[in-house]
This record gives structure tokens, sequence and C-alpha cells, in this order.
């Protein structure tokens, strides 16, 4: 049974322990054991009516109440043990779906951050919780029913046909349509592209939904509805067309189902009818045809639930393969070298890279000497950012290598890799904490005064002494809301903390505003002092200090020197400086065609 596979693949792969299932399966199993004796006891009651009927017993009172605690404390039985299964079904379900959420999220941050360039949040979040919460529903509820009604209706079933193989045979006929017409529609191929049809809608309209809801300011500011968000409607309506379609393709055999399972009367009577006018051992006859007709009620419920956990093993089978796939993902080999460099030049020889099927860079070689600055140039799309994460290992080169201090990055261990770069993006991510916390992910040692001396130099102490509760105000979804330029000062203030030897800076003050850029400027000014510095930049005045200024064009290095010598060579960073001259020219004109 693929549940049973299922549960023990998840257990395998989420390392956690075996106890509480077994137990889980142990009492589930005594439940059904239990559910069985009332059926056991009835039998020996009726039968002992008929012979009391025909006259050769008289009717024992004892006898009859002895069956009838019997059966009783058979039924208290098998409810404290439904009961005790199904709790331990839950401790062994939220067990396996802990040890899984913590096994992902582990995974998650041991895969390069390339990995999550490309990767919905979304899909991820939707897959860390709600395919994970998917499990915990089949483990903790589906899992005992499944034990039970499997135990108790191969118990029965048996049972039945050692007491009449012909009965027995009638009253498989119509549980076999109705299983064979169920298993079928959910096991071909056409049931299984619309199941996953519809579940792979669910996962893509849950990464849109987050991709909506940060988007959501600039909807606003352009005045869209949800309706004009074209990809958020069309996986909404992919949804409910796919969700429609399942619902028509699974009701016909449901359906089926709930008639022909309680339908087995319909085969018993006549064919008890024609036993009982056939056979010299009536009493016998009558008591078991009337067993047969109470059990072929009593198999409706544990079957039909079998029939229910198997339309939804797909659903389990893909929400297993989607967790799988994450912790299959192939890390980053992990380097051995433990302790970062002595120093801390940056070199690239002849660099390779392409993305799944794009080349993006192309024998890059250039060395950038510690303690200088290097930027970036080049038109969008030349490679600039693909360089710059190359560093950080968001992924590894195709071919040549990338060293630091002489040693490729390869070699190095992450936490050592990562202890010489600090990088500085356009947005930077705020915690849901205190400022005060925020600031200290630079350094977990840091003291309050370094906090305080780190915000300083980053220019934000200001503004975060005028906030409520000063360093102990707390950012994010609950707290206060900075704006991009504070946030970026705060992340600059993290860094400082950190003091790595090498800065990589993308596009660091590219949205800031006239304020906020000179104040991030003289915070960089201070993060930057001694450092080996990766700049890219859009904004070519900003570089124009560089030591060296590498110009990229399709993923290849054009142009290298200082601003004076790329201006005197009169090639492509020319043309782009001449063009950011222009640039800055310009400027808004009213509807009259007058500069603003
Ligand atoms: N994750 C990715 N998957 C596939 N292709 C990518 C990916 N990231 C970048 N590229 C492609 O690789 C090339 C180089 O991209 P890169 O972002 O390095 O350029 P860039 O010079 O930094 O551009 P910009 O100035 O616009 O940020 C581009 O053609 C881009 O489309």
């Amino acid at each position: 049974m693929k549940g049973g596979q299922h549960t023990f693949q998840l257990m395998r792969v989420s390392g956690s322990k075996k106890r509480y299932l077994v137990f889980s399966i142990f009492f589930s199993m005594l439940s059904a054991l239990s559910q069985m004796v009332p059926y056991a006891t009835t039998y020996l009651l009726l039968a002992e009516l008929m012979n009391t009927m025909t006259g050769s017993v008289t009717l024992e009172y004892s006898y009859i109440w002895s069956l009838v605690w019997i059966s009783l404390g058979a039924l208290v039985l098998s409810g404290i043990s439904l009961f005790v299964g199904s709790m331990f079904a839950h401790v062994a379900a939220y067990d396996i779906i802990y040890h899984l959420r913590l096994k992902l999220t582990q995974k998650l941050s041991e895969l390069p951050l390339g990995y999550h360039q490309v990767h919905s949040k979304g899909t991820l979040k939707g897959t860390v919780m709600t395919d994970t919460e998917r499990l915990e529903g089949f483990i903790a509820h589906y899992l005992p029913d499944t034990v039970t009604a499997i135990l108790f209706s191969t118990g029965v079933l048996t049972y039945l046909f050692i007491l009449d193989w012909r009965l027995a045979l009638f009253l498989l006929i119509p549980i076999g349509v109705a299983m064979f017409f169920q298993w079928f529609a959910f096991r071909n191929e056409k049931g299984k592209e619309i199941i996953d049809q519809f579940f792979n809608s669910i996962a893509q309209m849950n990464g849109t939904i987050v991709e909506y809801v940060q988007g959501l300011p600039v909807l606003k500011v352009f005045n869209q509805t949800v309706y004009s968000f074209q990809r958020f409607s069309r996986d909404v309506q992919a949804f409910h067309d796919y969700g429609k379609a399942y619902s028509i393709y699974s009701i016909p055999s449901f359906a089926l189902l709930l008639v022909a399972l309680p339908s087995a009367f319909v085969f018993i009577i006549p064919v008890g009818a024609i036993l009982l006018a056939n056979t010299d051992d009536y009493s016998y006859y009558v008591t078991i045809v009337f067993l047969f007709l109470l059990l072929s009620n009593g198999l409706f419920l544990p079957i039909y639930k079998l029939m229910y956990v198997g339309s939804r093993s797909r659903q389990i089978h893909k929400a297993l393969a989607g967790i799988t796939k994450i912790l299959n993902e192939e890390v980053l080999p992990e380097g051995s070298h433990t302790k970062k460099p002595n120093s801390f030049d940056i070199q690239f020889d002849t660099v390779g890279f392409s993305y799944e099927n794009k080349v993006a860079l192309k024998d890059v070689s250039f060395y950038a000497k510690q303690g200088t600055v290097t930027a970036l140039v080049g038109p969008s799309g030349a490679g600039k950012s693909t360089v710059a994460h190359l560093i950080a290992r968001f992924w590894d080169v195709s071919s040549g290598s990338i060293k630091i201090g002489g040693m490729d990055v390869r070699d190095l261990k992450t936490e050592a890799l990562y202890e010489c770069l600090s990088i500085v993006f356009q947005d930077n991510y705020m915690y849901s904490d205190t400022i005060r916390n925020n600031i200290r992910l630079g350094n977990a040692q840091a003291s309050d005064q370094d906090i305080e001396r780190a915000a300083e130099a980053a220019q934000c102490h200001t503004f975060i002494q005028k906030l409520s509760d000063g360093y102990d105000t707390k950012v994010g979804s609950d707290g206060v809301h900075l704006s991009g330029g504070e946030c970026q000062r705060i992340a600059i203030a993290r860094l400082l903390l950190k003091d790595s030897p090498i800065v990589i800076l993308d596009e660091a003050t590219a949205y800031a505003d006239a304020e906020n850029e000179l104040y991030i400027q003289q915070a960089l000014n201070i993060l930057l002092q001694h450092k080996t510095v990766l700049i890219i930049a859009h904004r070519l005045p900003t570089i124009q200090q560089a030591d060296q200024i590498i110009v990229l064009d399709q993923g290849e290095i054009e142009e290298k020197g200082t601003h004076t010598q790329l201006i005197a060579q009169e090639g492509l960073y020319a043309t782009l400086w001449r063009l950011n001259e222009e640039g800055h020219k310009w400027t808004l004109k009213t509807g009259k065609g007058k500069a603003l």
C-alpha cells in the first residue's frame, strides 16, 4: 500500500523516530480486532437462538449476557484503542513534520545563494509549510484509518469466506466494482494528469500570491486592481479551472462507490434465499445470511475510508516529491580550509560561467589588489552582478577560477568565505526584531556600545534615537516602517560590526534620494576604509575615483583601466560616460515644452 510506503519514506527522510508510529499502528490494529468481536458474538448469539428455536438446546441467559458483555467490552476497547492510536499518530505526525521542517530549512540555508535567486519564495514556502502540513494530515488522520480499515475488512472478508464462500463472493461483487472504478479513476494517466494539474495550480498560485503581496505597493501606486495583475489572475483562474475539472472527474467514481458499497444486500438476499431453499441445515443458513447482511453494512465505512485515502495518495505523493526534491538538491561542494586567507586580493583567472542555457561570462580575468577599489561597469546584462555573485559563491564558475589571497574560493569552508566578505545590495532585509538585534546580526558578540558606535559611523544613530524606543524599537511587519535609505544605513552599520576585509557593493545607492545618498556615501566611506572593494554602479561619477574600472560587455571584458585612461581610449567606457553626462542634463519638460 502506497500510504505505508509514503509514511516510512517520510520517516527515513525526516530522520524521526519510529516509536510513535509503531505504537499508533499497534493500537489501530487492536481497535480493528476489537471491532470484529461484536460480529463474532452476534453470530454466536444468533446460532444460540436458532438452536433454541429448533429445540436442540434450552436458552441460557447467562451465556447470552456474557456475549452481550463481551461485545460491549470489545466496543469500549476498540474506542479506547482508536483514541490512543490516533493520539500516537498525531504525535508521530508532528514529530515527523517537526524534523522535516528543520531539515528543509537547514537544507535551504545550505543551498547556494543563487538557488534562492531563481526559486520563487512562495513555492519554497508552499513546500516547507503547505506540503508538510498535508503530510501531517495524512499521517495523523489517514494512517490509523487505513490500518484499521485494512485489518478489519480483510479479517471480516476472510471470516465470511470461511463461513460460506458463495455468499462471500456475491458480497464482493459490488465492493469489487466500486473499488475497481475508484482505483481506475485515480490510477490511470488521465486521472494522474488531472490531479497533478490541480495540485500544480495550487503550488503556482502560492508562489504568485507571495509575489503579489510583495508587489502590492507598486500595484497601488499605478492604480492597478487584482484583475490587472495578469499572472495572479491567470493562476487563480487556472486553480479554479483545474479544481473544477478535478471535481467533475472524481465525482462519478465517488458516487458509484457511495451507491455500490451499501448495496451488497441486493445480492445477498436472493443468493441467501436460494441457499435456504436448498439446504437441510436451515438454522445455520438463517444465521449466516443474517450475519452477511449485518457485515455488508459494517464493511461500508472501512472500505469507503480506504478508497478515500487512495484518492489522496497522489496528493501525498506530490507533496513528498516536492519535499524530497529540495532535500536532494545539490549543494556546492564544501571547501576544506576553515581559516580565512592571509591576504584579501581577488583574482579572476579566465572565468567562464553559464546559467542553465545562457552564457553569462567568457574568459574574464582581472586582479583586484587588497585595499583597492575595483568598479564594474557596462551595459545592462553585461554580467556585472554575475561577477560579484561568483565571488560570494552564489554559484561555482563553469571554467577558470576565482581566488582570494591566492586561495580558490571553492577550497574555503562556507564560514571562512563569508568571514572574508560582505555584500551591500539595493534592498536590505530587516528582520521583525529590534533595531539593536538587526545590527547585531553583523557580530553576535557585539556589545550595546559597539552597536551604537557602528550606528553612529553608519549615520543612523540620530534617527534611531528619535524613534519611540530607540534601539529597542521593533522593525518589520509588527513594528515601525523604515525608509529604503534608513534600512540601507542600518545594513551598513551591520557590516561595520562585521568588519570583513572584502566588501561588494551591488548598486548600493541606486534608489536613494539626495539626502539619503549623502548619508549613505558618508557611511560607505567609513565602511570601505582599507578594504578590497568591488563596486557595481550605473551612475559613473560615483566610481570615478576607483583604482581600477573594468568595463564588461556581453560577458567579456572590453576595457580595463582608470577613469582617465578609459576616457582617453575613447571606447565603450567613454561612450557610457558621455551618455551618463547627457542623462544628468536631462530634465522633465512641462506640457508646453519648458524645462521644470
Ligand atoms: N538566474 C539567472 N538565470 C538565467 N540567466 C540569468 C540569471 N541571472 C542573470 N542572467 C542573465 O545573465 C546575463 C548577465 O546578467 P547580470 O545580472 O550579471 O548582468 P548585469 O550586467 O549585472 O545587468 P544589470 O546591470 O541590468 O543588473 C544577462 O543576460 C541575464 O539575463
